[in-house]
């Protein structure tokens, strides 16, 4: 089989719900296979790509009745779920019955439609599904052809998260930290032995439907139990066909083909972990496998450009696992996953550049022989050559042999024959019993999982089910309300002594309990444990309805579903149900019931949308820090804030959502980037994971290094001051003591500044009357200046080793001033030359239109050391009833405030109505005394007294 390319797809959504309210506009155009992208910027040419495949789900589909997705009319470019079953699963089939091994892979930004493609949905069915269910009609058909024929199919699915790999048709192996182990065979590259992951034997599509079920459960559970985020997993489903059949010279084959079905992490945190820039990520390889996957495409690609270079497969366990995929013996498709929307524009881009990589690869499929077949393909040719051979030997026997001796050799040589003829023959038979046995272990497999579906029950009982920020998993856990007995309550809690066990951060070993009274569920949460419906937190019992969204612990969400108060065709209903209800909107609600996002939030602009829709995704992963901090005691807090750049000198770019990071009874805070925090959070939840297994903080690893903090000599912002440098345009020298603002907006501090305008050699020039320009766009040709920071003065004595950094029109970098004495004045004496040999219009618009930021950074000091005094938990509490108190004060502070203020409108009121009496009564004149009393007093009698004194006035008195 000559070497073929790797074929690659693309396929373009429609626009999510998040796309949609942000009134995105669609930067991808399709026509044939070249997909074209436009920069929304606009100032970029279009990027063009072609591909073997170009699937546009963008638009023109309609909604079938069963929910199936299919083009809207004859002319419509929809590309559904079956044109690209037909396009790509097809192929797999053919090559599976053709005796290759086939993969495909998904590669995109999380929520591109990876899943969408591989998995799908119930009503659209993605390939693998599609694969799966046409596999055995393929075999049914083939079986009534020829009744010799025989096929088993394997199935396996395992998951790579943080270079473990695990099994997830295994309740114990999907949480198993340590993982499975990788084997490497020659000739065969990386596999994991039988002994650890044993494929699964199935007979029918529903024992494979049953399965991805049973994989998705344990994989929504490994989620929660290990802290972890779905997206950033791989998933590997393999399915090994194995076909017996006899050729057409009567002899036994076997084919086995290997299909590798691969939904991959979310590509977007790939850029923006190297983004952060945090060096402690390095303790954990957050997602080395997809860094390694895009290194091991670049290999081969060069590679089959002719380049002699090395492929890095061993750098990680997903290439290592896909090693024959990519390079080897298998024919390999890439689906990429991409979003239509201008907001992912850069995400589509880096896609389709990886893609376009991967399509240079090329692969060298042959047609596998399984070592059994090879096995039995070597007996028979010793059989044919034992038979031949034997004629052989008999016609050839030498002549002075005698007649006795020819005979006796006769016969040892054809029972020779015979018992190794019998000795294959039952060897065969061994083989084929032990296929017999294998399937009737699978049967029995498929029974015993009919038996624990949980699924059909959930259609009659009141149940929990969940909701996953992957919308695949969502609904793959249900918790079944049935009170055995005399129950009346079912305690929910992370032991396995209570009667429904959640895994998740924050959930205590009895979380609450859920009560059946009356007709009605109701929850009662038991002390210390945080539970939401509907976006707000209880701490009293509470009844549930219909479709009430349920918080446990930190990030667990479910829907509470009763269908026995469904009046309508009640299954759709909740399917329609589970389609709306995402974690996005749980946070959402969350948000808008904390007071975090308020109203209006669907009609604000794009960027603060994007902002908060930011925020929102950031909510969950802060509450399980937090829980984090609480469990292992670490005496820090997590919180949300939006971050305005300008406040830390950065007027390029937009405002955005960081975590202040504090630690309890200190003064000492941080403010952590968003993308740092979730690579923070991932080596946190691995710390969190060995400290329950030990109980105790003792992994070497993180001894040096505590994810949870920031090491205490880095510095850090103290803030920002703001010099005008409009003035240098005209060679007019600048002095200047700028004040310091915080990122709250306090005063810092302040700067001693001067910018003074140079020749070339950095002479400052004396004659300023002589040096001054007065019209810069036209005369100034070349710029020097020098700029100095003479000291700083800073306002808090908290820090030490204050230095500043600032970057004028040009500097890719930061210029920085020295190292501080350690007093809190620092005196640099810092000084840059700054030099501009040519002009130009976007230098002088630049110096005219921003200041320069002026940052001040220091390290820490704590003056106060407090942590200790409680414990995490009593600090949270501490702080939640000062807050409250705080509020309290406030609002007392409010009310007193609206108080004074109504009695003081009524006062001027009462001095108005005097006033108009007055002038009513034709008086030119009112005694002041008389003003007063009116101001003075409240009271209706004395005002009427005050009018009968005014209308007995003359303008005399
Ligand atoms: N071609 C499509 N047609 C209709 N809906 C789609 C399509 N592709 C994706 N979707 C929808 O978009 C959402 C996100 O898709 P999906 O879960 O497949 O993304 P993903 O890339 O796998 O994300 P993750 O990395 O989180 O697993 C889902 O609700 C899915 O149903």
């Amino acid at each position: 089989m000559p070497s073929e390319n790797l074929k690659v797809a693309v396929r373009v959504r429609g626009f999510n719900d998040r796309e949609k309210a942000l009134n995105s506009k669609c930067v991808v155009h399709m026509d044939g296979n070249t997909t074209t992208v436009k920069n929304p910027d606009g100032n970029e040419a279009e990027k063009r790509f072609a591909f073997d495949y170009s699937y546009w789900s963008f638009d023109g589909f309609k909604v079938e009745p069963n929910g199936y997705l299919a083009p809207d009319n004859n002319s419509s470019r929809y590309c559904d779920q079956k044109r690209v079953f037909d396009d790509l699963g097809v192929g797999i089939l053919n090559n599976a019955f053709d005796g290759y091994n086939s993969s495909i892979f998904a590669y995109g930004q999380t929520g591109s439609g990876k899943s969408y493609s591989i998995i799908g949905t119930t009503a659209n069915k993605g390939i693998v599904p599609l694969v799966c269910e046409q596999i055995f009609q393929r075999i049914e058909s083939a079986q009534k052809e020829n009744k010799d024929n025989q096929f088993e199919v394997t199935f396996s699915m395992i998951e790579i998260y943080n270079e473990v790999v695990r099994d997830l048709l295994s309740s114990k192996g999907a949480t198993d930290r340590k993982g499975l182990q990788l084997h490497e065979k020659p000739g065969r590259g990386f596999h994991i032995l039988e002994k650890d992951l044993k494929p699964t034997q199935v007979c029918n599509y529903s024992s494979i439907e049953k399965l991805m079920e049973q994989g998705n459960k344990h994989k929504s559970i490994a989620e929660t139990k290990m802290n972890a985020t779905s997206s950033r997993a791989h998933t590997i489903v393999e399915l090994v066909f194995k076909q017996t059949f006899k050729n057409l010279d009567g002899n036994v084959m076997q084919r086995v083909s290997v299909v590798d079905l691969v939904d991959l992490a979310g590509s977007e945190r790939q850029s923006k972990t190297m983004a952060s820039g945090d060096t402690l990520k390095e303790g954990i390889a957050i997602n080395l496998s997809l860094t390694s996957l895009g290194n091991v495409i670049s290999a081969l690609a060069s590679q089959s450009n002719g380049q002699n270079v090395r492929v890095p497969y061993r750098d990680s366990t997903l290439t290592k696992l896909l090693m024959n995929a990519l390079g080897g013996n298998s024919k390999t498709v890439m689906v990429a996953a991409i979003s239509p929307s201008d907001n992912n524009y850069a995400e589509t881009i880096s896609t389709l550049r990886y893609a376009d990589r991967a399509k240079q690869i090329k692969t060298n499929a042959k047609v596998n022989e399984d070592p059994k077949d090879k096995l039995i393909r070597e007996l028979q040719e010793e059989i044919a050559r034992l038979k031949s051979s034997g004629v052989g030997l008999i016609s050839g026997i030498p002549a002075d042999l005698s007649k006795k001796e020819y005979e006796r050799a006769k016969k040892e040589m054809e029972e020779n024959i015979k018992r190794q003829l019998e000795d294959s023959e039952k060897q065969m038979e061994r083989m084929k019993e032990s296929y017999e046995h294998r399937l009737a272990e699978a049967l029995a497999k498929s029974k015993e999982l009919d038996k624990q579906s949980v699924n059909d029950k959930a259609k009659i009982c009141p149940h929990l089910s969940n909701i996953n920020s992957d919308p695949m998993l969502t609904g793959s856990l249900k918790h079944l309300l049935e009170y055995p007995d005399s129950k009346k309550t079912l305690v929910v809690g992370s032991t396995d002594k209570v009667d429904i066990q959640m895994h998740g951060l924050g959930v205590s070993d009895r979380h609450c309990g859920i009560t059946f009274e009356n007709g009605e569920f109701h929850i009662e949460p038991y002390p210390n444990s945080r539970i939401m419906k509907n976006g707000k937190q209880y701490e009293e019992k509470f009844q549930l309805n219909n479709f009430d969204r349920l918080v446990f612990g930190a990030s667990l969400y479910f829907l509470f579903i009763n269908p026995s108060k469904f009046d309508q065709d009640s299954e759709q209903m909740v399917i329609n149900q589970m389609n709306t209800i995402t974690v996005e909107k749980i946070q959402k609600e969350i948000a808008e019931e904390s007071g975090l996002i308020s109203d209006g939030f669907d009609h604000r602009k794009p960027d603060e949308l994007q902002c908060i829709n930011e925020l929102i995704d950031l909510m969950p992963p802060v509450e399980e820090a937090n829980q984090m901090s609480i469990l292992m005691d670490k005496k820090m807090r997590y919180d949300l804030m939006i971050l305005n750049p300008i406040v830390i000198g950065d007027p390029h770019s937009k405002p955005r959502p960081v975590i202040l990071v504090r630690k309890f009874g200190t003064s000492l805070e941080w403010i952590w980037e968003a993308e740092k925090f979730i690579d923070r959070k991932a080596v946190m939840s691995d710390f969190y994971l060995d400290f329950k297994e030990d109980g105790k903080i003792n992994n070497p690893k993180y001894i040096s290094s505590d994810p949870f903090v920031d090491p205490s000599d880095m510095p850090v912002l103290i803030g920002v001051a703001v010099v005008e440098p409009k003035c240098i345009l005209h060679r007019i020298p600048l002095e200047d003591t700028p004040k310091v603002f915080d990122y709250c907006k306090k005063l810092a501090g302040s700067l001693h500044v001067e910018m003074l305008a140079c020749d070339k050699q950095g002479i400052v020039y004396e004659n300023i009357e002589k040096a001054i320009i007065q019209n810069p766009e036209k005369d100034l040709k070349e710029l020097y200046y020098l700029i100095r920071i003479n000291n700083v003065k800073c306002l808090s004595t908290r820090y030490k080793k204050i230095f500043c950094q600032f970057k004028v029109f040009g500097d890719e970098n930061y210029s920085k001033s020295q190292v501080g004495n350690d007093s809190n004045n620092p005196n640099f004496k810092f000084q840059r030359m700054v030099s501009y040999p040519d002009v130009g219009t976007n230098l002088l618009k630049y110096y005219s239109t921003y200041p320069i930021f002026i940052q001040v950074l220091g390290i820490q000091l704590s003056n106060q050391n407090d942590s200790n005094k409680m414990t995490t938990r009593q600090w949270f509490d501490k702080e939640k009833k000062d807050k409250n108190n705080s509020v309290d004060k406030l609002r007392e502070e409010v009310n007193r405030l609206q108080l004074d203020l109504d009695r003081t409108k009524n006062k001027l009121k009462n001095v108005e109505t005097l006033l108009d009496y007055a002038e009513k009564k034709k008086k030119k004149k009112i005694r002041t005394d008389y003003i007063r009393e009116c101001i003075l007093s409240n009271n209706p009698e004395i005002m009427n007294k005050l009018y009968e004194l005014v209308n007995k006035m003359n303008d005399k008195d």
